[in-house]
């Protein structure tokens, strides 16, 4: 999948702005310390800072509330960014340090406004440098919802973050027929129940920064705590760093792995607007129909009627069964983003 550059104006407020001419030139900072954003909340970000040092005894590890330095405008600042900060980085109680750069982004996963705002193309940032997105399924109670896993892939698509399904509740539902839904998309997963043995989903997370999405109760919670055996503690000092009162935080938390490694957990997002992904990005995807489509009709929706992926299809040019995943999640963006199947 080809990469893209994220930088600062990645995260933008409004498409089209930004014709301010950049001129300026910023002070170097050469005092700055580096910080991984663990947590944001109203304009505070918890920042994870390690010195440097050779031997371990040397190396010391704190968190840092700080603010975003004034010269950063309107840029966001979200959880998984790496940052410069400046400042009281003591990180003693009550002391605020200043975010004065935020570091080129590998990825950001991001959703439209949803459905309760005008869906004009606005842009929510949600979390930055992810390799991996986690979406979180149960095989049953509640039932999988294939409409929303569809639409978490072309958020992932978009955000060219590596997607894998995890089956919760394998007690209850076997996973073959939702595994074959994805199959021809060639999503991996990894099938799960409480208490059983998660050696196969650690081996994937170890090491790695990774995403966790999923509807309320396929067992997330279950799972993260599983996970990280001090998750809710972790979570109820973020919380308290910031002022949020114990499990009502809404936004993404990043949580470090016993084995190395982070998960962050959005507790919050439970939808993904997915207005600003275009046909283009979710083609992107499909590199073995991207090139039937120089016939198809200017415009073409590639949803039927008219689309030259078909006969592409018919003449055996590729699977039909890939298609039909193209035009799935092509679909899935259609419509408010909460109504399911
Ligand atoms: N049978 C079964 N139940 C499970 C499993 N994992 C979790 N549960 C149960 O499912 C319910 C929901 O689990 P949670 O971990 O709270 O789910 P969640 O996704 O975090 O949900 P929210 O807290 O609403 O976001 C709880 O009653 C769990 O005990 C599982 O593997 N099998
Ligand atoms: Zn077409």
């Amino acid at each position: 999948m080809r990469k893209r550059e994220y930088d600062e104006d990645d995260v933008r407020v409004r498409p089209g702005k930004g014709s301010r001419p950049r001129t300026r030139i910023r002070p170097a900072h050469e005092d700055a310390v580096e910080g991984f954003v663990i947590a944001v909340d109203r304009g505070r970000y918890t920042c994870l800072v390690e010195t440097e040092g050779r031997r371990k005894k040397d190396r010391e590890r704190r968190t840092v509330t700080a603010m975003k330095a004034r010269e950063l405008g309107r840029k966001g600042i979200v959880v998984g960014d790496r940052v410069a900060i400046v400042g009281d980085v003591s990180g003693t109680a009550d002391t605020l340090a200043r975010v004065v750069r935020v570091e080129p982004r590998t990825s950001m996963l991001r959703r439209s406004a949803d459905d309760t705002e005008d869906t004009d193309g606005i842009e929510r940032p949600i979390v930055a440098n992810a390799e991996q997105l986690i979406i979180v399924t149960a095989l049953a109670d509640p039932p999988p919802r294939p409409r929303m896993i569809d639409r978490i892939l072309v958020a992932a698509f978009d955000a060219e973050i590596d997607p894998l399904l995890c089956l919760t509740k394998s007690d209850l539902a076997p996973p073959a027929e939702l595994v074959s839904l994805y199959d021809p998309l060639g999503v991996p997963y990894v099938v799960v129940q409480k208490g059983g043995d998660l050696e196969e989903l650690r081996d994937r997370l170890t090491g790695h920064v990774s995403v966790l999405v999923g509807h309320s109760g396929v067992g997330k919670s279950t799972l993260v705590n599983a996970l990280v055996p001090d998750a809710n503690r972790a979570v109820s000092h973020v919380n308290a760093v910031t002022g949020r009162g114990r499990h009502t935080s809404t936004s993404a938390v990043a949580l470090e792995l016993p084995e190395g490694g982070w998960i962050i957990d959005t507790p919050g997002v439970r939808s993904f607007g997915l207005a600003h992904v275009s046909v283009e990005t979710v083609l992107a995807g499909f590199p073995d129909l991207a090139e039937g489509t120089v016939n198809c009709p200017k415009g073409c929706t590639h949803l039927g009627e008219g689309c030259a992926l078909d006969a592409w299809v018919a003449d055996g040019h590729a699977d039909p069964a890939r298609l039909e995943s193209l035009r799935r999640l092509l679909a899935s963006r259609e419509g408010a983003p909460d109504t399911d199947d």
